[in-house]
C-alpha cells in the first residue's frame, strides 16, 4: 500500500515556514495536501496567516508539537489516514521552537502512523538576520539544521555574501548531507522541497544513535509567550508608535510578535509581524462581514513584561 508523504517544515521563530507554507498552497502543482500548523502562542494566529485554500488545515495551539502535542499529532495523522484519496500528501508546520526529533520519530515509532505514512523530507526554513545569534542561545535551532534534507537559507535580502557563505560554513559543520538554498520570502522551485523521499533515517542514527528510543526531555521554560485581544479597535498610530518603542527596547528578548489588528475606520484587517526589532505590516483582507472584529497580538521571548505589554496594549483603544 502506498504511504502518504509528510513534509515537515521547521525552523525558528519567524523564519519564514508560513511564508513557505503560503508558496506551497498557492502555487499549481495539481496536489491536495492535508496541512498541520502548530503555534506556540496560545491563540490561533498562524492559521489566520495561512492563505486561504481548499485544503484543510488543522491547528494545533497551546504547546509544542515536539512536546506536549504530540499525543494530537498522532490523533490528526490517524484521523486523516482513514480519509485516505481525498489528499496526496501531509505537510506539518511545527512551531519555532520545536526539536524537530521527536516529530520525525512520530513516522518511526507509532505504528499505526509508520503503516500509513512516510516522513518524506525534514525542510528547515533558516533567518540569515538571526541565525547566528540563534545558535549561539538555541539548542533548537541547532537540532533543526541537524535535522534537516533541505535548508532553505532565507532572507538573503538582509545578509551580504561575507555573511551568507559565514552561515553556510555553520551550516556545513552541523549537518554535511542538506541540500542548502538561497530564499528570498522562500522563493525556491518546490521540486527541490517537495516529494524529495529525502529522509535519511540512518544519517539520523549516526548523528543521534538514541532517535528512536522514545522518551522526550524538552522544555522551553526560559521562553514564554503572552497574547492580547481587544474588541475595541485601535488607534493605527498609537499602536505603531507603541510597538516601535517596544521592539526597539525590549526586542533583543522579544524572539518573534505578531498580530492581526482591527483599526479604527478600516475595513481590512491589519496583520503586523515583528522578529526581534525587525517589524513589518500590511492591510491584508477585509474582515468578513459576520466576524467579529478582535484584534489579536501575541509576543514570544523572554523575560516579557507582561503588566507593561498590557497596559500597552490597552493604550491603542481608539476613542
Ligand atoms: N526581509 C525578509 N523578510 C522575510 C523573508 N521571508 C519572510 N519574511 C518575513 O518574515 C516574517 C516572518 O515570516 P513567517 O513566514 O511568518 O515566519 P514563520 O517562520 O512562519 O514564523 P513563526 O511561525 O512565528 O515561527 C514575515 O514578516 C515575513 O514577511 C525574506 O526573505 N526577507
Amino acid at each position: 500500500m502506498d504511504r502518504v508523504p509528510v513534509t515537515v517544515l521547521t525552523g525558528y521563530l519567524g523564519a519564514g515556514k508560513t511564508t513557505l507554507l503560503n508558496r506551497i498552497l498557492t502555487e499549481e502543482h495539481g496536489k491536495r495536501y492535508a496541512v498541520v500548523v502548530n503555534e506556540f502562542g496560545e491563540i490561533g494566529i498562524d492559521n489566520d496567516l495561512v492563505v486561504e485554500t481548499d485544503e484543510e488545515v488543522f491547528e494545533m495551539n497551546n504547546g509544542c508539537i515536539c512536546c506536549t502535542v504530540r499525543g494530537d499529532l498522532i490523533r490528526i495523522l490517524s484521523g486523516l489516514m482513514r480519509r485516505k484519496g481525498k489528499f496526496d500528501a501531509i505537510l506539518i508546520e511545527t512551531t519555532g521552537l520545536a526539536d524537530p526529533a521527536p516529530v520525525a520519530q512520530t513516522f518511526f515509532v507509532d505504528e499505526d502512523v509508520q503503516a500509513k505514512a512516510k516522513l518524506d523530507a525534514v525542510v528547515t526554513v533558516v533567518d540569515a538576520r538571526h541565525i547566528e545569534q540563534r545558535l549561539a542561545d538555541s539548542k533548537e535551532a541547532r537540532e533543526q539544521i541537524a535535522f534537516a534534507d533541505v535548508i532553505l537559507l532565507n532572507k538573503t535580502d538582509l545578509a551580504d555574501e561575507a555573511d551568507l557563505a559565514r552561515i553556510e560554513g555553520r551550516i556545513r559543520s552541523i549537518n554535511k548531507a542538506a541540500e542548502i538554498h538561497r530564499t528570498e520570502q522562500c522563493g525556491i522551485d518546490l521540486a527541490k522541497v517537495l516529494d524529495r523521499g529525502a529522509f535519511d533515517l540512518d544519517r539520523i542514527l549516526e548523528f543521534e544513535p538514541s532517535f528512536l528510543e522514545v522518551g522526550h526531555e524538552h522544555n522551553h521554560e526560559d521562553i514564554s509567550s503572552i497574547s492580547f485581544t481587544d474588541v475595541e479597535p485601535l488607534d493605527e498610530q498609537l499602536f505603531n508608535r507603541w510597538i516601535s518603542q517596544v521592539l526597539q527596547t525590549k526586542g533583543a528578548d522579544i524572539l518573534r510578535s505578531k498580530g492581526i489588528l482591527s483599526f479604527k475606520d478600516q475595513d481590512d484587517q491589519f496583520v503586523f509581524q515583528g522578529v526581534h526589532m525587525l517589524m513589518d505590516g500590511d492591510y491584508r483582507k477585509p474582515w468578513a462581514p459576520d466576524d467579529p472584529r478582535i484584534s489579536r497580538l501575541v509576543f514570544i521571548g523572554r523575560n516579557l513584561d507582561v503588566p507593561a505589554l498590557q497596559a500597552g496594549f490597552e493604550a491603542c483603544r481608539a476613542f
